[in-house]
């Protein structure tokens, strides 16, 4: 039994070579990857959309109108849920469901998109028991279609400026829900345009005149049946996006519209029918959905940038183009060593950012769970790691991707690649759910709160603790023997802690010169938004070394440490600077690193394929003619080619209306 477990009758030779020089097992090291439950149910769920027909794409999504993607995954979405119990476990697991959809219907949205991961999470931590009975039970059971409306065209990410008004009305026992002003209207929820009949939408609480800041209000917007914009609510489409064009993101407007006094989310922050109004145990209780969302981003992410990896990695492999020796025939493109350091490390941060999805998911459950009792002391720790890690990965992973396009030549910029989508998906990610350079300056407050309570000899959480260790004048790296590469690792930590005390101190001292607060932050904000960025590259390295000694068996161990170690090499020497500028890394120790990594993505190289096929990725999840398990490239990219609609006739109505005159008028002039 051969190790790769990819191999199938009628793959292409070259594929099947390459697999068979697999020194792990790829379903022992999916289950790395995804954990084994998880991977296995991965596969079997896979197994069953190839056989339900209901499930798969009536034709190539990149050949269809933006109505006809609406309408296709609303169909599928559909077919989906009539068909789950017989296709997923638990249909209550949000993971089991992701990779269903992912599957069955790919990346580009569909109406239940922010219904399941923004509408219900909402509802779960922020509807008292009496609301979570009306509104979660029949959002659970798909009785209506639900969006999260908090942006504004005028506002995303300060969210104390939202304009949108909820004012009590003592006398009907209602909120009078108003949009005041063009730039208050709701602009971009998905699912919002065309699909959704209720949104959680934030707004300003007012009673009696005075304002309590912006809380969460559960609004119907159209009717069940008709499906009608209710009186007094304006809502449409924004048009095409980048990418994600089967989501209607969408604009909403609010005409002095009345809702129940008891639609407004109560579990934490409360309003009685006197208008008297309790506060919420932790200001920010009513952002957890946002939480939410960036927690299960970094899982996601991870896993767009394997598809690209796995594409790339794939296509590189049946690719041959020109020589090395010359007269010794072409090579596979992914023998050039150029080609090797563009893709390996994109598939190591790949591996990493699943990791640093599982675990990050698993304090965001703790943190729920503490909330529901009303204990909200880690919310302030994940706030920052999700803030941290939300901005690092999707930077990454957009870049990464990219290399892994540039990667294919020509086809890799064509739609048949399947990278042009994921990345378009992607790059959303850097900006919603809190635009990245916002979300490093929150987390850089968690940093200069932490160096605070570092200098009084105390740590503010476990992810900072290492603030309080002494720094050493120099790296370790190639003076002692590698082994699990430590001082590699030492060298991470040094960077991220330099660079936080050297920014504090910054502030300091400028705060000493009588700045204000608030300007000295102006100055120090780049600084601060990169001692952001090195606390969470230090977090992911970490993490792939937490992840790497939980291995048990001795061969995916060793197949995950090369990744690890060539992940660390890579990522040090993209933050060399930050070494060099207190002489931490010497000269020689920068071309220790570099050399090392040369020898690892040659002893990666034979491991190349089994590593992307771990993903376990399907043909119908992958959605790319490049990147196809058997390697049939050529003759599908033909195929592939001849589905586009321009080749619905041989000629078409334009030439006739447009060319032909022109060349016919050109002719005749000539022949005067
Ligand atoms: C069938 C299908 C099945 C399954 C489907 C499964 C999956 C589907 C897959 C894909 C999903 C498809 C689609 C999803 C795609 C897109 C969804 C995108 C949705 C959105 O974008 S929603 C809108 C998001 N908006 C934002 O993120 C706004 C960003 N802005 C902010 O968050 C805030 O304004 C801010 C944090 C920048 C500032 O807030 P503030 O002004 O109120 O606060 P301060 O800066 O003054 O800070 C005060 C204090 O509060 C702390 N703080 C801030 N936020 C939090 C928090 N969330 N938690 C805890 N603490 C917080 C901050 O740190 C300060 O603390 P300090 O101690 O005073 O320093
Ligand atoms: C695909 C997609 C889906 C979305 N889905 C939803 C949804 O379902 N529901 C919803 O409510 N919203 C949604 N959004 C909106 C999204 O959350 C916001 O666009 C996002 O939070 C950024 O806010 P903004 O657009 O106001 O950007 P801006 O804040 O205007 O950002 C513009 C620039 O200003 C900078 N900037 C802003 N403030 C600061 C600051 N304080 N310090 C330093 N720099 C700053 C930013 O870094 C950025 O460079 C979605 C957006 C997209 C792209």
């Amino acid at each position: 039994m051969p190790l790769n477990k990819e191999i199938q009758p009628g793959d292409n030779d070259e594929l099947t070579r390459e697999r068979l020089q697999a020194t792990f097992d790829t379903q022992q090291m999916a289950a790395a990857l995804w954990g084994s439950d998880l991977a296995r149910k991965r596969r079997e769920l896979a197994k069953k959309v190839d056989k339900l027909t209901v499930l798969h794409d009536s034709k190539d999504m990149s050949f269809m109108t933006r109505e006809e993607k609406l309408s296709e995954n609303a169909r599928k979405v559909v077919q989906m849920f009539a068909h789950v119990a017989d296709i997923v476990e638990d249909p209550s697991d949000d993971a089991e469901m992701f990779h269903l959809s992912s599957n069955a219907i790919g990346h580009e949205g569909h109406p239940f998109g922010v219904h399941f991961v923004m509408f219900i999470p909402a509802l779960k931590a922020q509807a008292d028991d009496e609301q979570r009975e009306k509104w979660l039970m029949p959002a659970l059971g798909l009785q209506l279609i639900g969006t999260y409306a908090q942006t504004e065209l005028g506002h995303g990410t300060n969210l104390r400026a939202l304009e949108t008004m909820a004012t009590f009305d003592k006398a009907t026992d209602e909120f009078v829900i108003h949009t005041p002003t063009v730039t208050a209207l709701k602009w971009w929820p998905g699912s919002l345009g065309k699909s959704s009949n209720h949104a959680v939408v934030s707004a300003n609480l007012i009673i009696d005149g005075k304002s309590y800041g912006h809380h969460n209000f559960m609004v119907q917007i159209r009717d069940e049946n008709t499906h009608k914009p209710l009186k007094g609510i304006t809502v449409g489409d924004i048009g095409p996006k980048m990418a994600y064009n089967a989501s209607d993101n969408g604009f909403l407007g609010f005409d002095h519209h009345r809702i129940p006094r008891r639609n407004m989310l109560m579990r934490h922050a409360k309003v009685d029918k006197n208008g008297v109004y309790t506060k919420p145990p932790h200001a920010k209780i009513g952002y957890s959905a946002m939480v939410h969302v960036r927690s299960v981003m970094i899982g996601h992410q991870g896993m767009f940038l394997g598809s690209a990896s796995t594409i790339a990695i794939r296509y590189s492999l049946v690719r041959r183009q020109g020589e090395i020796k010359e007269g010794s025939g072409e090579v596979k493109i992914l023998d050039y060593q150029t080609q090797q350091h563009r893709l390996f490390p994109q598939l190591a941060r790949a591996y990493v950012f699943m990791f640093a999805g599982k675990e990050v998911r698993e304090l965001y459950q703790k943190v729920l769970s503490d909330m529901e009792k009303g204990e909200t002391t880690l919310l302030a720790d994940l706030h920052a790691l999700t803030s941290g890690l939300k901005s690092v990965v999707t930077h990454l992973c957009v870049a990464g991707m990219e290399q892994c396009r540039m990667a294919c030549g020509g086809h890799g910029y064509s739609r048949a690649s399947g990278i042009p989508e994921i990345w378009g998906v992607a790059v959303g990610g850097c900006t919603y759910e809190g635009e990245n350079m916002v979300m490093l300056l929150q987390l850089a407050r968690y940093l200069m709160k932490a160096v605070k309570e570092t200098k009084k000899g105390k740590s503010l959480g476990r992810l900072v603790d290492y603030l309080l260790l002494p720094q050493d004048r120099h790296s370790l790296i190639g003076r002692v023997p590698q082994g699990e590469y430590g001082p590699h690792l030492a060298a991470f930590e040094h960077i991220a802690r330099r660079q936080i005390f050297k920014v504090a101190d910054e502030l300091t001292k400028l705060q000493d010169k009588g700045m204000s607060k608030e300007i000295a932050w102006q100055k120090k904000a780049v600084e601060l938004q990169r001692a952001a960025r090195l606390h969470t590259r230090f977090y992911l390295a970490a993490c792939f070394h937490r992840k790497v000694q939980s291995v048990v068996d001795g061969r995916i161990r060793e197949a995950l440490a090369d990744l690890y170690h060539l992940h660390l090499n890579y990522e040090l020497l993209d933050m060399v600077n930050y070494a060099l500028e207190d002489a931490y890394l010497k000269a020689d120790q920068v071309d220790f690193i570099r050399e090392d990594m040369y020898r690892l993505l040659e002893t990666i190289r034979p491991n190349a394929i089994s590593l992307v096929d771990a993903f376990e990725f399907s043909d119908r999840e992958l959605r790319s003619v490049l990147g196809r398990r058997d390697g049939h490239v050529y003759e599908n990219l033909y195929k592939w080619a001849k589905e586009s609609e321009l080749n619905r006739a041989d000629v078409l109505p334009y030439f006739d209306k447009y060319l032909k005159p022109m060349m016919l008028a050109a002719r005749q002039r000539s022949n005067i």
